[in-house]
């Protein structure tokens, strides 16, 4: 049996294009800081207690480097993930069909239908560039189970709403888990072989 110890360590990984703000997302989140400057990630694992619905969770975030059409989800990335936190920036298109691709590559790399997740429009203190409608992201995640929502990490607005909605995800997926009961076997027929 599980200690309740461990099932409170929640791995969550962020992904997206490239300079879509990850790294300014976690860092608003951990540190209360922004950097205007821009210094692509390599990767970067932060861990981090959240408390959400009266529960303490320890979390280990993961910072990826940005993706492009070429970048493959890896196992690195699923392996022991228990949720997904997939940006787009709300002024680029690009980004945007990127969250697409991702989130297909990891339903393909895991073999599931679905996967805890939060679909995030970034920089939304940018709305004189706007080039996503918000009904366009949430119909997207609304096909597919996720969450969204829209933040600016440089403005403080509902970066902490990410994480916690994230956990929202994964608690509901175990939830679900927890009361899935498995159809029973099949009879066995009564078939007569002739060999
Ligand atoms: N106006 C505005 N700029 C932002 C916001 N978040 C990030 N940026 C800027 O966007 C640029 C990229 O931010 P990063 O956080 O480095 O992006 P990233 O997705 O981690 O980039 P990679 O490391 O390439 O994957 C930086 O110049 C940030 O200052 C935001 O909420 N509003």
């Amino acid at each position: 049996m599980p200690s309740t110890n461990l099932l409170k360590k929640k791995r969550i990984v962020v992904l997206g294009s490239r300079s879509v703000g990850k790294s300014s997302l976690i860092l608003q989140y951990l540190e209360n800081q922004f950097v205007e400057n821009y210094y692509p990630t390599i990767e970067g694992s932060f861990q981090r207690s959240i408390n959400y619905n009266g529960t303490e969770y320890d979390c280990e975030i993961i910072d990826t480097a940005g993706h492009d059409e070429f970048s493959l989800v890896n196992a690195n990335h699923t392996i022991g993930t228990h949720g997904y936190i997939i940006i787009y920036s709300i002024t680029s298109r690009n980004s945007l069909e990127m969250v697409k691709i991702l989130y297909e590559r990891i339903l393909d790399f895991c073999g599931v239908q679905y996967v805890p997740c939060v679909i995030v429009g970034s920089k939304s203190d940018l709305q004189q560039h706007r080039q996503i409608d918000p009904s366009e992201a949430q119909e997207f995640a609304k096909l597919n189970n996720t969450a969204w929502i829209e933040t600016s990490a440089k403005k403080n607005i509902n970066v902490a709403q990410v994480f916690e909605l994230c956990l929202s995800e994964i608690e509901k997926r175990s939830t679900q888990n927890a009361a899935y009961k498995p159809p029973p076997p099949e009879p066995t027929k009564n078939t007569c072989v002739i060999m």
